[in-house]
């Protein structure tokens, strides 16, 4: 088993889960010919504190992602699937995953309360996804776990661009649960939305389809630093900006 996933996470220099994802939810390849190995090695070159492993068939994702991503790299490793019994996050921590994600969205009280003790009782971190006041106040034992709020819906398959308004307007019951990391999740394409999140008061951003598209990464992530370190925020509403995320003010 690697470090914790939280603590690397928290002491980043570069607070950014990268996610290894092969397509998005429209089926469109994300790894544009790339090996597992080679995206990880990118990845790691980039800073990474852990990596983000989408199993989830409806992107393309299997177990054997999960076990090729955990032979290649030592970092701590989220597996993002529809986990909704205990024999997912036993295999999980088989292959190799540090972090589980649970979706409260699509778990009654009782299921989540059991999995978030399941996963901890193991060793992994519970990364438990909200995208309602409701949902982030039955977060069990929030203090142990870390709570995203993912900005794209379950209910839509996750297609459209997600609304990082969500992120900022959730942040508050977030942190009131008592999760000691709060991570904004999905639908973050450019370097000053990551640096905003994490300015408003994240501890982390979590990111698949914007780095996997990336043209350069390393230039990505220098543009994230760069915003980081403003003084003043960038001009955060562009066009693009404004037709992807309505409510992102
Ligand atoms: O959200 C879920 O419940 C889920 C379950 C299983 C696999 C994936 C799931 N969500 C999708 C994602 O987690 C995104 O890939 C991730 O948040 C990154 O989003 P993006 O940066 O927009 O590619």
């Amino acid at each position: 088993m690697t470090a914790g996933f939280t603590e690397a996470l928290l002491g980043a220099r570069r607070p950014v889960i990268m996610e290894l994802k092969r397509q998005d939810a429209a089926g469109r390849d994300l790894f544009g010919g790339r090996s597992v190995a080679r995206i990880v090695a990118e990845y790691q070159d980039a800073g990474a504190p852990c990596l983000s492993v989408v199993t989830g068939r409806w992107f393309g994702g299997t177990q054997d992602l999960l076990r090729e991503v955990a032979e290649a790299t030592d970092l701590p490793l989220l597996q993002k699937d529809f986990i909704t019994r205990r024999g997912q996050v036993d295999e999980a921590r088989e292959t190799g995953a540090s972090a589980v994600l649970l979706t409260a969205a699509l778990l009654p009280r009782s299921t989540l309360g059991n999995l978030v003790d399941h996963s901890l009782r193991l060793g992994l971190t519970p990364f438990v996804e909200v995208t309602t006041e409701e949902e982030s106040r039955r977060v069990p034992r929030a203090g142990e776990c870390v709570v995203a709020v993912n900005n794209k819906d379950i209910a839509t398959r996750e297609r459209g661009a997600g609304d990082l308004g969500r992120s900022l307007s959730l942040l508050p019951a977030v942190r009131s649960g008592g999760t000691r990391c709060p991570v904004s999740a999905s639908g973050i394409r450019r370097p000053d939305e990551a640096a905003r999140l994490i300015r408003e008061g994240f501890a982390g951003v979590l990111i698949g389809t914007g780095l996997l598209r990336a043209g350069s990464l390393p230039e990505w992530l220098d543009d994230f630093d760069r915003c980081r370190d403003a003084t003043r925020p960038p001009t955060w509403r562009s066009a693009e900006s404004v037709e992807s995320n309505d409510t992102w003010r």
